[in-house]
């Protein structure tokens, strides 16, 4: 039986998926406290999975060294890998929103500061409304660059909204909603075909139920 190689997202994302497939039947085994294992060989025979940067999912499974995996709407729209895009898994879900000091008003005669971890999403976003901006590229704690003045507004991920509010800032714009998705190697869907559709639809009656 050939192996069906799952690339997992570590930390938040990665407990919910856990969960999802422990409860379609894909049980990744106990892991101990402080485990540093990376690679896991499912209770189910022919799966195993890896534990990797949730940025990171989409480019395993782009160059097929996973050949499914789970990763954010959010990395998928920001850097647009070649997979096939099979679930949306309804979990995970948030949005992407421009934010800004309470009371900001978007003066048009000059460039906005956007910063973000999320450039190309915020580049097409203001291209498409013809505005002028100057993205600051950051790796976290977006929500401080307003404050500080270091940009005009962010592009974020928001969910509870709690962050933006604990640091006086509020949405103005929703750009796209997201959610988690069960993503595909292109190759490995031709040739692993009945294993990966098996997981694809134990993890649809799950998501289904949740919806
Ligand atoms: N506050 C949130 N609520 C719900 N989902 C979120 C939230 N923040 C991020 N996500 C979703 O979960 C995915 C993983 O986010 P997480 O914050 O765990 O990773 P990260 O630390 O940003 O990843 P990396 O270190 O690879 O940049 C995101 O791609 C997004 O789809
Ligand atoms: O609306 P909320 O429920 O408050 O969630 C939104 C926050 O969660 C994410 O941050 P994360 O915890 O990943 O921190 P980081 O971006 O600083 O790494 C996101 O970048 C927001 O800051």
């Amino acid at each position: 039986m050939k192996t069906v190689n799952i690339a997992l997202p570590k930390g938040r994302l990665g407990e919910k998926v856990l969960n999802m497939l422990d409860q379609a039947g894909f049980s990744c085994p106990e892991t101990k406290e402080n485990d540093r294992r990376l690679i896991f060989e499912s209770e189910q025979a022919g799966i195993r999975y890896f534990w990797v940067k949730p940025s990171d999912v989409a480019i395993y499974v782009e160059r097929g060294a996973a050949d499914i995996g789970i990763a954010g709407k959010d990395i998928l729209l920001e850097y647009k890998p070649d997979v096939y895009e099979l679930l949306d898994l309804n979990i995970g879900v948030c949005r992407m929103a421009v934010a800004a000091k309470k009371g900001f008003r978007d003066h048009t005669d000059r460039t906005l500061r956007v910063a973000t971890k999320f450039p190309n999403i915020a580049r097409e976003f203001y291209e498409k409304k013809g505005r002028d901006i100057d993205i600051i590229k950051l790796n976290g704690s977006i929500e401080l660059a307003p404050i500080l003045d270091l940009s005009d507004v962010i592009v974020d991920i928001v969910e509870t909204g709690t962050t933006l509010k604990e640091n006086d800032l509020e949405p103005t714009e929703t750009v796209v909603p997201v959610s988690a998705r069960l993503v595909c190697n292109k190759a490995s869907f031709k040739f692993k075909n009945s294993q990966i559709k098996k997981v694809m639809n134990a993890l649809k009656v799950q998501c289904e139920e949740t919806r």
